[in-house]
Formats: C-alpha cells, sequence, structure tokens
C-alpha cells in the first residue's frame, strides 16, 4: 500500500535502549525535523527512509506512528559514503573550502550506490501519488534516481548547509551529476535566498538549462529551471525550531533551578560565555576561544570574574580533519587555562560529550552572552534555541555573519569571525552594552525567533510542493 508522505535521510529519527537483560526498545528521537513533522505524520500515514547509525547492523526499528524503513550501510560504505564523500569530499567544498576537499573517484562510486539503495527503499515505500521528501548533501542523487523509478511521486528536496558558489562549486569533478540529481525534484530548498541563486546560476551555466531571471524571496518568489520537459522550482526556506516547545522547556521550574546551580557551581561569575556546537572546523570554536584569550591578554576581560562553557559533542571522528580540529581546541583551552586560571578557578570549561536536553537548556538559561563564531553555517539551531530560552530578555547573542541564522537575526551582536578585531569588539560589547541596550536586541531576537518556527518551515515547503 505505501505511505503519502515520506521522509528520505541519512539519518534515522530514532534512539536505541539496551536493557539489561538485552530486551532493544525504540523511541523517536527528540531531533529539530522529527518534531516538525509530528503533525504530518500524525495527520496521514507516514514513512521514514534512513541509515540507523551503526554500521553492519541488522536492527529494525519500530517507533509509534512513523513507518520506518532502515536503510543498511556497511563498514565499508560508512567509510566511502558518509565519512569519504559525503564529509570529506562535499561537506568541506560546501562550507567553502575550510579543510581542502578530496576527490576521490572510489568515493563517488559507493555514494552513487547507496543513494540508489535509498531511492529503491523511498520508492518501496511510498503509496502513489505521495510526496517524498529528500533531506541534504548525502542524497543529492536520490531524486533523480526516484524519478525514474516513480513518475507519479511529487518529490522535494532540502539542503541543510550551504550551497556554495559557481566558483567553488565547479572544483567538484561529478558536478553535472550532483545537479542533474537533485533537478530530478520538483522542488528544491535552500535555507537563504542566496543559496538557491547559486543553484540558478550553475544550473544554466553548466548544464545550459533555461532559467528565471528574478530575485528568489524568502519562502515567496520561487526561481525556476527548465530541465527536460519539466519545470523545477527552486526556493528559500529558512529552517527554525519549536520555539513554543523550548521556551516552555526553558521555562520549567527544574530548568531554572539547574540553571542557578550551574552558576555557583561556577563561582557565580560576573559574566558566564556559552558555546555549544558539534565539534566541527565549520563551527569555529576556535575563533571564540582565541578571542577571550586576547581579551584576558590585552585586560578587556578579567579571568578572575569571567567563565566560558564550551559544550562540544563528538562529531565523526574518523575523519581526520575533526581530529585535528580537536587537538587544536583543547591544546589553546589548556594554554588559556594554564595561562590566566587558577588551579580552583579556570577560565574555560570544556566537554567532548554530549549534554541531557534539558540539562543543554538549563546551560542556555544561564548564560549572560552566547558566542555562535562559525566560519560557515548552513543555519545554526543553537543561536535560535538560545533565543528562545530567554523570555525576559536577559542574554546577549553573538553571532556570525557566515551563519544562516545571520540573515534573520540581524539584531545580534554580528561579527566577522575572520576579523580578530570584529570578533573581540562583539563579545566586548554583549558583555558590557547596558541592559537597556541588551534587552532592546533581545526583544527583536525573540520576535523574530517565536514568529518564524519549524512547524512554518515544514508546512511551507511541502504546501509549495503539492500545491498544483
Ligand atoms: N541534547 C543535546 N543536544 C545538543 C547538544 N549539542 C548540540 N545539540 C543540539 O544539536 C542541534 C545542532 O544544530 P545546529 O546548531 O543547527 O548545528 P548542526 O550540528 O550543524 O546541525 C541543536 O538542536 C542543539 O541543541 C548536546 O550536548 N546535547
Ligand atoms: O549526521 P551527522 O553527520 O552527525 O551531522 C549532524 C547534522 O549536521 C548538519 O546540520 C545542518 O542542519 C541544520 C538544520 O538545518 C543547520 O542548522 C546546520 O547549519 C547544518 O550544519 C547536517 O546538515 C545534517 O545532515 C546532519 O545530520
Amino acid at each position: 500500500m505505501g505511505a503519502d508522505f515520506v521522509v528520505v535521510a541519512n539519518r534515522l529519527p530514532v534512539n536505541k535502549q539496551v536493557a539489561a537483560d538485552g530486551t532493544v526498545t525504540w523511541t523517536r528521537a527528540p531531533g529539530g525535523l522529527v518534531t516538525a513533522l509530528a503533525p504530518i505524520f500524525d495527520s496521514q500515514p507516514g514513512a521514514w527512509v534512513g541509515w540507523t547509525g551503526s554500521a553492519d547492523s541488522s536492527d529494525d526499528p519500530h517507533v509509534d506512528g512513523i513507518d520506518i524503513h532502515a536503510v543498511p550501510l556497511s563498514a565499508r560504505e560508512v567509510e566511502d559514503y558518509y565519512e569519504g564523500f559525503a564529509n570529506s569530499t562535499l561537506w568541506p567544498l560546501y562550507h567553502d573550502v575550510l579543510v581542502k576537499p578530496e576527490y576521490r573517484a572510489d568515493w563517488w562510486d559507493v555514494y552513487v550506490e547507496v543513494n540508489r539503495r535509498f531511492a529503491e527503499a523511498a520508492s518501496a515505500a511510498a503509496a502513489p501519488g505521495a510526496a517524498v521528501w529528500v533531506q541534504d548533501y548525502q542524497l543529492q542523487l536520490v531524486p533523480a534516481m526516484l524519478r525514474e523509478l516513480r513518475p507519479d511521486l511529487k518529490i522535494g528536496f532540502f539542503l541543510h548547509i550551504p550551497f556554495p558558489p559557481f566558483e567553488l562549486f565547479s572544483q567538484l569533478p561529478w558536478r553535472r551529476e550532483i545537479l542533474e540529481g537533485l533537478l530530478g525534484a520538483d522542488l528544491i530548498g535552500f535555507h537563504l535566498p542566496g543559496g538557491a541563486q547559486n543553484f540558478l546560476t550553475l544550473s544554466r551555466r553548466l548544464l545550459g538549462a533555461e532559467t528565471s531571471d528574478a530575485p528568489v524571496g524568502v519562502r515567496s518568489d520561487f526561481g525556476t529551471v527548465r530541465f527536460g520537459d519539466r519545470t523545477v522550482r527552486v526556493g528559500a526556506f529558512p529552517i527554525s525550531i519549536d520555539s513554543a516547545g523550548v521556551a516552555e522547556q526553558a521555562a520549567a521550574a527544574p530548568v531554572i533551578q539547574r540553571a542557578e546551580e550551574i552558576r555557583e557551581q561556577l563561582g557565580n561569575p560576573k559574566t558566564l560565555l556559552l558555546g555549544v556546537d558539534r565539534l566541527d572546523y565549520t563551527k569555529g570554536i576556535d575563533v571564540r576561544i582565541q578571542s577571550l584569550e586576547r581579551l584576558f591578554a590585552d585586560g578587556r576581560l578579567d579571568p578572575a570574574d569571567t567563565v566560558l562553557v564550551q559544550l562540544a559533542s563528538p562529531s565523526r571522528e574518523n575523519v581526520e580533519s575533526y581530529a585535528v580540529l580537536r587537538d587544536t581546541v583543547e591544546r589553546t583551552v589548556a594554554h588559556i587555562n594554564g595561562t590566566y586560571g587558577t588551579v580552583a578557578s579556570p577560565p574555560v570549561r570544556y566537554l567532548l560529550q554530549p549534554v541531557p536536553r534539558d540539562e543543554l537548556l538549563a546551560y542556555f538559561v544561564a548564560a549572560d552572552v552566547a558566542l555562535v563564531t562559525p566560519l560557515r553555517d548552513g543555519m545554526n539551531l543553537v543561536t535560535k534555541e538560545y533565543i528562545a530560552s530567554h523570555p525576559d530578555l536577559d542574554g546577549a547573542l553573538v553571532l556570525s555573519e557566515f551563519t544562516g541564522a545571520a540573515m534573520e537575526l540581524d539584531a545580534a551582536y554580528v561579527m566577522n569571525p575572520y576579523d580578530p578585531a570584529s570578533t573581540d569588539d562583539a563579545v566586548i560589547a554583549a558583555v558590557t552594552d547596558d541592559d537597556a541596550e541588551r534587552r532592546r536586541r533581545m526583544a527583536i531576537l525573540r520576535d523574530q525567533v517565536m514568529n518564524n518556527d519549524v512547524d512554518q518551515w515544514a508546512r511551507s515547503f511541502l504546501d509549495t510542493l503539492t500545491e498544483e
């Protein structure tokens, strides 16, 4: 029979729990995408096609309300498709070549093979005429492969990371294949109009396709690419969070109490700075730590009453550039603590492990300033979660102009992570501006986040995909 709505993503939205007696249970992972799509899954039969996250696993997860289709990956496929082509070729290429992308034909071959497996699984999961929504850079060939198998489907694709300009994308030896893969979709979504514009330019210049000229707007004024006998629409749909849900969770009494406890445990510093990221070289963790070191050295911040908490989640640990970053960050943290701390009170507290959701929210509530300093980031949801956690308008946000979030959140203390002076000045302004100015900015940021949530993101994309 199949489902009327199918999501195809590299990862399944499931968590596995193994009890002491070996019994396995699966629960819905509380991630952004699954929360956004929950109302849609509740209103019609829905399926999700994805990988469990473990190599060589025969796990077959089941959760309430979503028909889960696990796509197995062997250890070699994880190496060549996920760590290789997705995260050592596409990820650095699409993030401004911050690390040199590796172009390997053997990785490409496995990327093609794995994309085909996802397309076949999606084809098997979808009812006649279903809407299928393919997610992200790991699966850019799926739209065309799926269209070949199932021309009856409505196919959408959304890219969660930046889409690079002609000058960078053209490095890719398989640039035409990727564009043609994406053009199997009826609607291709990017976070920002700039990404959509880059895609139109590339389709015109590399494929000779006829494209629209008018600028693409946010959730409006879609671009078009004429490809074969079809017209593909291209648009900008900035993703967001479950703003009301995060605000409610952050306002819960145990979270507030834990936030107070955190400040106490840190010695009640005058200023608590916070960074929360996957340990990824795109996130500019090194940028903010180096800024802190300069500010201590110049006497603009006092290490005796300033603490930076950096929560870092391990990510893609088998990829060498991630191991190199970890080394750099850990050496810099040790250097600052060794130089500016005391045994009892190191100014940087660094955690290399994910923390539970409520604990994370307590850190958001506790922090005076969030430091979001990526060198490049598709959106950055941490930014929006921090803002949603500050209903009293206390708190301030330092935000890199190279995040997708900066397009909407220009009332933040916006900085250029490539410019040390800009970074340092933004941190100092966020720390020292008077309350009225900090609250003025936070009020604007909150309006933006509370009025543009992830439900609006999902609905605007799917309404555009399914409208006649
Ligand atoms: N529970 C938990 N969530 C985290 C942690 N670190 C990051 N996250 C979440 O992971 C997501 C990261 O999204 P985003 O900022 O867009 O960056 P991405 O890692 O590139 O997708 C946000 O929803 C964060 O709240 C952690 O330690 N614990
Ligand atoms: O699946 P992983 O390799 O562990 O990586 C986690 C996810 O990272 C990326 O997130 C992006 O999507 C966010 C939501 O749109 C956006 O805010 C952020 O800027 C992006 O970096 C990646 O795109 C996902 O596919 C990964 O699952």
